[in-house]
């Protein structure tokens, strides 16, 4: 199967001083699920930042597969511009990607219905909640088409209906060959959706591979992926 990307870092960080994360290396192939898992501070963003290319100080290869190159990224704080209503986010969103009229308008319908938007997608995001907003990016990252899908912690500040859309949007991507790579806090979601999981603990890799390679690693052939990651951390990836 394709990798849609790889990530291979030595080191990354905000200055020149010592790195935040060091040797971090795994690949997300066509259709799979990845969770990024780790405590506060674990260096989760500073993944997801160096492998958007947004960090100075690193001595990192990031490689994109996929058809098209495009990938969607929703970042854990909103970000929009102040001026622009909902709708035309998504018209400059749309426009960007150079996507063909038709199947912009039934996919942005589609999203403002699944999202449950359409009532404001005439309004400022400036004004919005802050799922709102969370949802704002989600439908922007969701009208392309891409090959991969970056999310630093999605769900914060979602209901449970759209958590649900999320993950159902989040599955029908990776049934058409999409991968995706997940921060997230919320282990027993991530349990039951991601098909591997990368875990950091310090800046680091402490283990990574399917729910049953982190049990072994853990030596825990039953727990959760919180009782692993409860007694993985702290310890070096192998
Ligand atoms: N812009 C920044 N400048 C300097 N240091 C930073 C910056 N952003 C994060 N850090 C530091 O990098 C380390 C890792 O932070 P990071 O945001 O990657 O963690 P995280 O796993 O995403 O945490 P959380 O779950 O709390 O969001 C922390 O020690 C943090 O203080």
């Amino acid at each position: 199967m394709n990798h849609v990307l790889s990530v291979h870092i030595d080191y990354a960080g905000y200055s020149d001083k010592e790195p935040i994360i060091k040797d971090i290396r795994f690949s997300i192939k066509s259709g799979e699920w990845v969770g990024l898992i780790g405590g506060n501070g674990a260096g989760k963003s500073t993944t997801i930042n160096t492998v958007l290319g947004l960090l100075k100080h690193h001595k990192s290869a990031i490689h994109f597969g996929g058809q098209n190159g495009h990938y969607g990224y929703v970042a854990e704080q909103p970000i929009f511009y102040d001026e622009l209503t909902l709708w035309e986010h998504m018209k400059l969103a749309a426009a960007a990607f150079e996507m063909k009229k038709d199947t912009y308008a039934e996919k942005a319908e589609e999203l403002l219905h699944a999202f449950r938007m359409a009532h404001v997608k005439h309004e400022l995001p400036q004004h919005f909640s802050k799922g709102m907003q969370q949802k704002l990016m989600l439908i922007l990252a969701f009208l392309v088409e891409a090959d991969v899908y970056i999310f630093d912690e999605p769900f914060v500040g979602l209901d449970p209906q759209a958590t649900q859309t999320l993950l159902e949007y989040i599955d029908k991507a990776c049934q058409r060959g999409a991968g995706v790579l997940m921060s997230t806090h919320i282990l027993d979601t991530a349990e039951k959706v991601c098909d591997r999981f990368v875990l950091l603990d310090q800046g680091r890799l402490i283990a990574q591979g399917t729910l049953t390679d982190i049990r072994q690693q853990a030596g825990l052939s039953q727990g959760s992926l919180y009782e692993c990651f409860d007694r993985l951390q702290g310890r070096e990836c192998v």
